[in-house]
C-alpha cells in the first residue's frame, strides 16, 4: 500500500458506536486532509458530523466505542494518551464549537481566556502574551482589542464572542482547525462576516480546515473538498465543483435543491480582502 505522508489527517474505516442505540453513530468512514486544504463535512441534524470531529479531538463520551484509525502525520491516534493527546490539541489541532457561550468560561476575561491558550501550550513568555492576544483579536477583526480582552463573555455579542474563539483557535497557528457549525448561531449579516474572518485567520496562519455544517451554501463558500455524511455514512465526497455541478447520491442531489446557493461566488471561496484585518469591528 502507499502511504500518502502528505496527509495531515487520515481517517480510515472509522465507526463510533454508543451502548443502546441501535446504529452506530458513525459507520466505517474515511476522509484525508492534506496540508493547508480546506474539507467540508455536510449533513443534517444526527448524521455523525460533531461526533466525528470529537472522535478526531479525542474528547469522545468514555461509553463511545470507537473502532478503525484516525492517524495525524501518521501517528495513531486511537488509544493515545491523554497527555499526549493534551499537547496536540490547542497546539496542532484546535476546535471552534458551535455554541460559543458554552466553550467560553464565564467568569474569566476573555483575554486571559485567551491567553491562558498561549500559556499552556509554551506560546510567549509572560510579557508578551498580552500583546499578542491583543494582535490576535485585531487580526480577527476585533477593532477595539483591549475593551474585548478586559470583558466577561456575557458583556460581548454572539459575533464577537465567535470571533474570540476563533482567535484562541488560532493564535497557536495550529496545522489544523476544526470549526463545528461556527456560526449556525448567529444571524446571517454576522455570519458571513465571521466566516470572512475566519477565512482571512486561516490565510495567515495557513492552517487547514475540516468545517462542518448543515448547510451546504455556508460550507461551499469555505472549503476546496465536501464530504456528505448521511446516517454515519460518507456517500459522497469530491470537489467542491464536483459536488455542486456534478452530483451522484441522490441525498446530495436533494441538498443542492434545497440550499440557497445564489451568494455563492463561482470560484469557490468569499473573495477575503487582503485589508481584511484592518477593517473595523462594527459591534458585531
Ligand atoms: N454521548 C452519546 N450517547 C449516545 N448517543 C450519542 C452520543 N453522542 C452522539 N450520539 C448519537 O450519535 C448520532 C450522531 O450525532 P452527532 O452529534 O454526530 O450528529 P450531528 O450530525 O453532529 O448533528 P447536529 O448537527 O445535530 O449536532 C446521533 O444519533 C446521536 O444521538
Amino acid at each position: 500500500m502507499i502511504t500518502m505522508t502528505d496527509d495531515l489527517l487520515t481517517i480510515d474505516d472509522l465507526s463510533v458506536r454508543f451502548p443502546g442505540n441501535r446504529h452506530p453513530a458513525v459507520d466505517r468512514i474515511s476522509l484525508r486532509i492534506g496540508r493547508g486544504e480546506r474539507v467540508g463535512l455536510i449533513g443534517e441534524s444526527g448524521s455523525g458530523k460533531s461526533v466525528t470531529a470529537l472522535a478526531v479531538m479525542g474528547l469522545l463520551a468514555d461509553n463511545a466505542k470507537t473502532t478503525g484509525s484516525i492517524r495525524w502525520q501518521g501517528d495513531e491516534l486511537l488509544g493515545m494518551h491523554d497527555a499526549q493527546y493534551s499537547r496536540l490539541r490547542g497546539e496542532q489541532i484546535s476546535m471552534v464549537f458551535q455554541e460559543p457561550m458554552t466553550a467560553l468560561d464565564p467568569t474569566m476575561r476573555t483575554g486571559r481566556q485567551v491567553a491562558e491558550v498561549l500559556r499552556l501550550h509554551g506560546g510567549a513568555p509572560a510579557g508578551e502574551a498580552r500583546s499578542r492576544v491583543l494582535q490576535t483579536l485585531a487580526k480577527v477583526g476585533i477593532g477595539d482589542p483591549q475593551r474585548v480582552a478586559d470583558s466577561f463573555p456575557y458583556q460581548l455579542s454572539g459575533g464577537q464572542r465567535q470571533r474570540v474563539l476563533i482567535a484562541m483557535a488560532l493564535i497557536n497557528t495550529p496545522d489544523l482547525l476544526i470549526c463545528d457549525e461556527p456560526t449556525t448561531a448567529l444571524d446571517v449579516t454576522v455570519q458571513a462576516r465571521v466566516l470572512e474572518l475566519l477565512q482571512g485567520g486561516l490565510d495567515l496562519a495557513g492552517s487547514a480546515l475540516l468545517f462542518i455544517s448543515h448547510d451546504l451554501a455556508v460550507v461551499s463558500q469555505m472549503v476546496d473538498r465536501i464530504a456528505v455524511i448521511y446516517e454515519g455514512r460518507i456517500v459522497e465526497s469530491g470537489t467542491r465543483s464536483q459536488i455542486l455541478n456534478a452530483p451522484q447520491h441522490p441525498y446530495t442531489a436533494g441538498l443542492i435543491a434545497t440550499a440557497d446557493l445564489a451568494n455563492v461566488p463561482a470560484g469557490g471561496r468569499l473573495p477575503v480582502l487582503d485589508d481584511f484585518w484592518k477593517r473595523t469591528d462594527r459591534g458585531h
